[in-house]
Order: C-alpha cells, then sequence, then structure tokens
C-alpha cells in the first residue's frame, strides 16, 4: 500500500427532512448567500425548505449558476458576495453549484487574479470562506470532497483545483431532494460515479485490499440499482443508496493508498470545454477507449475487475479483459449513455484539435504512471471512434 494521509472534516446528515438541520448547522448570526443552479430548486421545494430553516438570518440569494459553472458567472458571486460582506456560503444544487460555491469560497480573500487558482490547480489557496451544501443530484462527490471544476467560457478550459479549504462544513443529503431528476441527470449520476471509482481501482495492483473491496462494492452497487433507477423516481431506498454510493466514490476513502488515473477525466473535460457535452457522456466515450488502449499497463486490474465485478472466469486472459471493457460499454448504454465520438456529431477530423488542447492546458504526463502524454490521450481518442 502507498502512503497517505486521509482528511475529511465534512459532515454528512442524511435522510429525509433533514434540511430543517440547517438552523443548527449555520450560525444564528451568519450572513448567508444561497447559491444555486437553474429553476429545480425553487419549483420542486428545496429553496422555500432551506430559506424557513434559515429562520431571520440575513440571506441574499445568487441564482444562474450553469452546468460546469463558469469562471464569468462566478465572479459575480465574488462580488456580491464582497459588497454586502457576506460570511457563509450554502450550495443548493449539484455538483456545478457546489463546485462553482468552491471557487467563490476560495476566490474571495485570494491575493491575484482569482482564476491563478485554476491555473495553479489549488496550490495558492490559503483561506476559504465558509460554505455548507444541501445536495440535490447524485454524481460527483464534490459534496464530501476539496475538489471543483470550473470553466472559462472565453479561452475553452475546464480546469480542476483542489484544496483543503474547500472541503464543505456540511453536506445535508436527503435523497427525495433528488425526485425531480430528469432521468438524464440520474444516468449521467450513475455513470459519473462509476468512472470515479474506476480512476482510484482500475490502476495497478497495490495491495490495497479493503480499498478494492469497497470499490468492487461500489461499482456493483450501482451496477445492481443503476437501471432500476431509470424506471422509478420516487423509490426511496433506491435514491438513498444511489446518493450514499455516489458520495463514498469520491470522498478520499477508496483512494486513499492506492494508485489514481484520472486520465479519462481530463480528456472528457476537453470535451466538455469544446462541444459542451455533459460531463458524464465524455466520461463514458473516453472511458472504455482508455482501458482498452492502456491494457498491458492495466492488465493485473483488469483481470480482477473482470472476476470481481463482472464474475467473468472463462476465457484466455485476453478474452476476459476484452468481455470485461465490452460490459462496461454495454452497461452505460444500458443507462442511455451513448459511448462513442460519433453519437456526439465529433469525427476524426476533430482529433487533432482536442490532442492540441490537452497540450496548451499543460495535461502532458496523466495517468497513475504519468505515462499518459497527448500522443497516448490521441490514440484513446482514436479508439473512442
Ligand atoms: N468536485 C468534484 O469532485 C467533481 C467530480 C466530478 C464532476 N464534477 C463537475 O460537476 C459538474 C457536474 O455536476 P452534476 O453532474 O452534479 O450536474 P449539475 O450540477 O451540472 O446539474 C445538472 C442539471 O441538473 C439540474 N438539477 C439539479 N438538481 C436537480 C433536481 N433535484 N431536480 C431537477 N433538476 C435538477 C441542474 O439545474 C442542471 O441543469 C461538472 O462541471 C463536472 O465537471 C466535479
Amino acid at each position: 500500500m502507498l502512503n497517505f494521509e486521509f482528511f475529511n472534516p465534512t459532515r454528512i446528515v442524511f435522510g429525509q427532512g433533514t434540511i430543517a438541520r440547517l438552523d443548527t448547522l449555520v450560525a444564528s448570526d451568519a450572513r448567508v448567500l444561497i447559491l444555486l443552479g437553474g429553476e429545480s430548486a425553487r419549483k420542486n421545494g428545496t429553496l422555500a425548505e432551506v430559506r424557513a430553516a434559515l429562520g431571520t438570518r440575513e440571506v441574499y440569494q445568487f441564482d444562474g449558476i450553469e452546468p460546469n459553472p463558469s469562471y464569468e458567472t462566478l465572479m459575480k458571486a465574488v462580488s456580491l458576495v464582497r459588497e454586502k460582506k457576506l460570511d457563509f456560503l450554502l450550495a443548493v444544487g449539484g455538483g456545478s453549484v457546489i463546485d462553482g460555491t468552491k471557487f467563490v469560497a476560495a476566490a474571495i480573500d485570494y491575493d491575484g487574479e482569482p482564476w491563478d487558482i485554476l491555473e495553479t490547480r489549488g496550490d495558492t489557496v490559503t483561506s476559504a470562506l465558509p460554505f455548507g451544501s444541501v445536495l440535490t443530484l447524485s454524481a460527483t462527490g464534490s459534496e464530501m470532497n476539496d475538489g471543483s471544476v470550473v470553466t472559462r467560457r472565453a479561452t475553452q478550459a475546464k480546469l480542476a483545483f483542489t484544496s483543503p479549504h474547500v472541503f464543505p462544513r456540511f453536506s445535508i443529503l436527503d435523497p427525495t431532494k433528488t425526485y425531480t431528476l430528469p432521468i438524464r441527470q440520474i444516468a449521467n449520476g450513475v455513470v459519473d460515479s462509476f468512472t470515479h471509482v474506476m480512476e482510484q481501482y482500475l490502476t495497478y495492483p497495490a495491495d490495497g485490499l479493503v480499498q478494492d473491496r469497497f470499490a468492487e462494492g461500489l461499482l456493483q452497487t450501482l451496477i445492481e440499482i443503476g437501471p432500476k433507477l431509470l424506471e422509478k423516481a420516487d423509490d426511496y431506498e433506491l435514491r438513498a443508496n444511489f446518493m450514499w454510493v455516489a458520495t463514498l466514490a469520491l470522498n478520499g476513502l477508496i483512494g486513499a493508498g492506492v494508485p489514481q488515473d484520472w486520465s479519462t477525466h481530463i480528456i472528457g473535460h476537453e470535451l466538455t470545454a469544446r462541444y459542451n457535452i455533459d460531463h458524464a457522456r465524455t466520461l463514458a466515450v473516453v472511458l472504455p477507449a482508455n482501458l482498452q488502449v492502456r491494457r498491458t499497463a492495466k492488465h493485473g486490474k483488469l483481470l480482477q475487475y473482470a472476476q470481481r465485478v463482472w464474475g467473468i472466469t472463462q476465457g484466455s486472459e485476453d478474452e476476459r479483459i476484452d468481455a470485461a471493457i465490452d460490459r462496461t460499454r454495454v452497461f452505460f448504454e444500458s443507462m442511455g449513455i451513448q459511448t462513442r465520438l460519433p453519437d456526439y456529431g465529433i469525427d476524426a477530423s476533430e482529433i487533432g484539435i482536442l490532442v492540441g488542447q490537452l497540450r496548451a492546458h499543460g495535461m502532458v504526463e496523466l495517468g497513475e504512471r504519468k505515462d499518459v502524454t497527448p500522443e497516448v490521450g490521441q490514440r484513446i481518442l482514436e479508439a473512442s471512434l
């Protein structure tokens, strides 16, 4: 097992009716900014519940954080916080709103141009405003981690940063708040959390015995409940299980002491930045191709994945690996998510541009062995055609 430090200070408050707990979780004299995405939190009553729980506190609201939150929009929230001298942020939404809130929290007192937070991947963040979240969409794990992804529209750059200063103080996870999600977002969430696990599991054997078993348990749970989640919106147990799996998939636990890949995400970010494809859909395109192209380097773990996650025990090693990659692709497709670049209107002529973007963003040594160069990225994109 690799050396590691594990730190996760986020309090999770889980279950139906838990939004009322805001009254005790947020200081009674806090000056609060609620950050929101589109209309969903207003329409499904989540916002009203949040405002009721905050009672007589001074509360402002910032609407319109878009999916794949933009630096341009978030800087408006930064101005509002500074102008009104607010001291607590509350994200109400999915990963985009929570990620955006993390950026705002880090930017408030940032010494210099806040985009540098992304350029330096968070290394230059020394403080952040405290914030909490009320989660309405299971997918990213942002509710219990220190990561954030922000897009600068002007330059089509989608970059991530991490900082221990941007763990949420608390996150409220009420599964009933996900009942209004469109099927598309449920499918996205399943594929996103599945890929989060794979980025931390499908690398090379590192004797992280319990990490592997945790990861395989999360993957098997997603395979078990994924298709059922598409059938019925208001099944509490299904939504509750999915919500907790998605959080555990990226809260640091399964990745502690094991190698991590993340090249699928970084290549996927370039697809979203250029074509505005949903984050999870880019992962569904890149992951199977990535496993195929790097099957030699990932040989041991691919065989373990085939056997323990998919129960594949027959055939030669190569046949078992092929079957496991195929089952992964079929699983994504069974969630209604297409897995090839042409399904999204992208052909071979675009690959050179995407590889150029990887280079321009300094993404030249990716993966668990830092050997996913732009040339390997090109082969992965070609295998996605
Ligand atoms: N911080 C991390 O660790 C991390 C990890 C993976 C991805 N991300 C990033 O998170 C973003 C994606 O976040 P996401 O997948 O949670 O989706 P999202 O937050 O972008 O939301 C997608 C859509 O669902 C709507 N929505 C949210 N809750 C709803 C509800 N209860 N009912 C109806 N509609 C609702 C939103 O308004 C939005 O239109 C991407 O930018 C991605 O890069 C971050």
